[in-house]
């Protein structure tokens, strides 16, 4: 074994017995070599000469692609593999037309870029002032950005970095005052735009719609750039998001070193039990406190990705203190990079990394955007981050061209991760999901039309834009008063702008805000569709990692008061649940099984909350007196018939009635488990319910909601995938080597019920059924 790789892979191992090895699977990715291509023509040679002084000497193929299609005025998504040059694609153009290329408009050109956080714009303001062009007059625009700065940004500015909040209240509600930015815009950059999906993604997707109808009302004609993790149908995912057509470039044509990569499930803890006497393994952070030890050992430079903010300084310091006992000096290599660090801190933290000075670091999932460090020697993420895009993202901040490197990927005690790292084609081989958002939802749609027409009056012929049901959407708001309908358009009547009042990362509703009681600091907002479960008063509430614990929820004032604490439990709401079907929009019936899309009502009480130790070890359970809420929303269902149930019809499950309860309550975990594995959603933005009988549809059914006000596409994706989706679902049941269900299987950490009546064996035999029953008849799925 000469590898780097295998001589870390044999370091981390060498505390396990053979037979009770952790590792499920491992592969060799091999290296890619670069393809460069000649600067463009029509780029200024100042820009060149710039680009190249920063390092670059040559454009990669992918990145010269996107620029020449931007700059010949077409939209487009560069999506392509972490650290691949994704920005020199928007940069080259952008450049370009501030510097004065040969591009026929007389008009000062101007850029707006647009990210996710303050962090990743405040980075590419870096870069861009860096290269020292004297055209470029670059600022950022965002919430810490000081009054009396934001004249000069307002005046001077022709690149103007900021995120979709602050364009949504800063810029289009008082857009006149950004005429001259707005009629000059020839490229808006859209970065990261993957992380826009759900509900935040449809907000964003209308956001930008106002945006080029504001800045078309200049006189500008911007052209899209978009830079994306590698997805699935990046093209096609671009138009939804901008509204119009945008081309697409997906081969990534920069150099890749070797990677080895190591799926890995810790093993159970024989003297630990969790819910109902459930076994439980030992935890991914744990896991991966250990292994970054060993390859700290090793000289090994290593990222950890972990959860939270908390569990990047425990695993940090879990590997400290471990170093420390094998060599003093080693202590100091290691440390935590976390959300709130301030920018400074953040680059001094990236370049003892890169430097070598550093050699591991932990951070969280939510800093895999705008992190500057790539090129290491191992990557450990802790737990699937929720999308094949970003477990890439994360898995390839390590490699280096020329050098072998190791991904671990340590499973958590979760269904989703159960079924990955047993089924590495999975994680490996499969394409990447389409990331999914609805800008034609009703909910998300309406706040934004009210906008739209505050910003400058609807006329009949652009209703186009916002999607089909534009028209009916603004017959109410105007009944309701909200709008005002004349010969000539739709407009607002007040002289009050309603951009306050629509938050744009939000379900619609009031939000209800989270307070820190004693400071009167606001720390964040919360839906008010799911309030009582995540801020319930006793909760444990986290935000950007600190942990606060709720003292009072107040739903009249959509407030939640708090107070920091770190208690050595989380929590998990209590629910009873009703859902009824308002509406079927799809239905299809194959040999005894129905499967059904359509709008629902859930109903939600909470009616008490358990407390439980991080290793899953339940404390007690406490009451709770809280009102029942509704949620509007969209479902994917399907129910069986009930000879096919207890076996009387051929190929039935032959179970007892006693059964019937728990076999589908575990069914319906599991397979919200795994829907994130085909819609781009966490476990958390869905919801389920499970029934013997239920009232609309006469039969055992199975409901997977969307936990959004008239959903997000995630139920809609469901059914589109049911077939591979309950397929996995059964899949990741019957591995599991737990005796009665665990949860790496079919309990939930947010069952409302306690995880009771759960029947793992009953859920594998509900799933065979449903399965053999539309893949026998259901010939348009099988
Ligand atoms: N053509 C090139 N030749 C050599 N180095 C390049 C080239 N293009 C970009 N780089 C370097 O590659 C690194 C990554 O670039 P960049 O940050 O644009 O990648 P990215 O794809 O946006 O990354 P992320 O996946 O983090 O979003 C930078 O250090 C950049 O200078």
């Amino acid at each position: 074994m000469s590898r780097q790789a295998d001589r870390l892979l044999e370091r981390i191992l060498a505390g396990s017995a053979a037979e009770e090895s952790p590792v499920t699977h491992h592969t060799r990715m091999p290296a890619r070599h670069g393809r460069t291509e000649p600067w463009p023509d029509w780029a200024p040679a100042e820009v060149i000469e710039a680009i190249q002084r920063s390092g670059i000497p040559h454009p990669w193929a992918h990145q010269r692609q996107a620029a020449d299609l931007a700059r010949s005025g077409r939209d487009v998504v560069l999506a392509t593999g972490t650290a691949s040059g994704k920005s020199l694609g928007y940069q080259l153009p952008a450049l370009s037309a501030l510097c004065g290329d040969d591009s026929g408009t007389d008009r000062a050109g101007t850029v707006l870029y647009l990210a996710p956080t303050k962090a990743l714009a405040a980075d590419q303001l870096r870069a861009i002032t860096s290269l020292g062009l004297d055209a470029v007059r670059a600022a950022t625009f965002d919430g810490d950005t000081p009054r009396s700065e934001r004249d000069w940004v307002r005046a001077h500015a022709n690149w103007v970095f900021t995120n979709p909040d602050m364009l949504h209240f800063g810029v289009l509600s008082g857009h006149s005052r950004w005429r001259r930015l707005l009629r000059g815009l020839r490229y808006i950059v859209v970065d990261e735009c993957h992380t826009y999906r759900g509900v935040f993604g449809s907000h964003v997707a209308l956001l930008l719609r106002r945006l080029r109808r504001v800045a078309e009302h200049y006189g500008a004609a911007p052209v899209f750039v978009l830079a994306s993790a590698t997805m699935a149908d990046a093209g096609e995912f671009a138009t939804r998001l901008t509204g119009d057509r945008c081309e697409e470039v997906t081969e990534d044509a920069s150099p890749r070193g070797a990677r080895t990569v190591v799926l890995w499930e810790p093993p159970l803890q024989p003297e630990i039990t969790g819910e109902n006497g459930a076994p439980i393994r030992r935890s991914a952070g744990a896991e991966a406190a250990r292994v970054l030890t060993d390859l700290v050992t090793e000289g090994a430079r290593t990222l950890v990705f972990v959860r939270s903010r908390r569990g990047a300084e425990l695993t940090a310091l879990t590997a400290g203190r471990a170093l420390a006992e094998v060599d003093p000096d080693l202590a100091d290599q290691v440390a935590a990079y976390r959300g709130g660090l301030l920018g400074e801190e953040r680059r001094d933290l990236e370049a003892r990394l890169m430097d070598g000075r550093l050699c591991g670091v932990a951070t969280t999932n939510a800093l895999e955007l705008g992190v500057d460090i790539s090129g290491l020697d191992a990557a450990v993420l802790a737990g699937y981050p929720g999308t094949l895009a970003s477990f890439w993202q994360q898995a390839g901040r390590a490699g280096r061209a020329g050098a072998e490197s190791l991904v671990v990927y340590i499973a958590r005690d979760d269904p989703l991760d159960t079924y990955l790292v047993h089924h590495p084609e999975a994680l490996l081989e499969r394409s990447f999901e389409s990331a999914v958002l609805d800008p034609g939802n009703p909910h998300v749609m309406a706040p934004h039309l009210v906008c739209a027409a505050a910003e400058l009056p609807l006329r009949a012929g652009e209703l186009e834009r916002f999607g089909e049901s534009t028209r009916a959407l603004l017959d109410d708001l105007t009944a309701e008063g909200s709008l005002r309908r004349r010969s000539s358009g739709w407009y607002w009547t007040s002289l009050r702008h309603p951009h306050e009042q629509v938050g744009i990362r939000g379900s619609g509703g009031e939000q209800i805000t989270v307070v820190e009681g004693d400071t009167a600091r606001v720390l964040g907002t919360v839906d008010p569709a799911t309030a009582c479960s995540t801020v319930h008063p006793g909760a444990v509430y986290l935000h950007q990692g600190v942990s606060y614990v709720v003292d009072d929820l107040d739903l009249e004032r959509c407030l939640a008061f708090v107070h920091p604490e770190d208690p050595e439990w989380n929590t998990s709401a209590r629910t009873v649940t009703d859902i009824t079907v308002l509406e079927e929009s799809t239905r299809e019936v194959a040999g005894g099984i129905s499967m059904a899309l359509g709008r629902v009502a859930v109903t939600e009480q909470v009616v008490g909350y358990l407390r439980k130790l991080p290793s899953g070890e339940v404390v007690d359970q406490v009451p709770l007196d809280l009102p029942e809420q509704t949620l509007e929303t969209r479902a994917v269902w399907y129910s069986i018939n009930e000879d096919l149930l207890n076996g009387r019809a051929p190929g039935g499950a032959w179970l007892e009635p006693a059964r019937v309860p728990g076999a589908l309550h575990a069914a319906e975990h599991a397979a919200i488990g795994l829907l994130p594995l085909f819609a781009t959603c966490d476990r958390w933005d869905i919801g389920g319910v499970s029934t013997a009988l239920h009232a609309d549809t006469g039969e055992a059914t199975v409901f997977v909601h969307d936990g959004h006000p008239g959903g997000a596409g995630f139920a809609d994706r469901g059914y589109a995938t049911l077939v591979p989706w309950l397929a996995a679902t059964r899949e990741a049941i019957a591995y599991c080597e737990c005796p009665a269900g665990c949860p790496s299987c079919v309990q939930s950490p947010k069952c409302g019920n306690g995880n009771e009546p759960l029947d793992k064996a009953g859920a594998v035999a509900v799933l065979d059924i449903v399965l053999g029953a539309v893949r026998r008849d259901g010939k348009a799925r099988a």
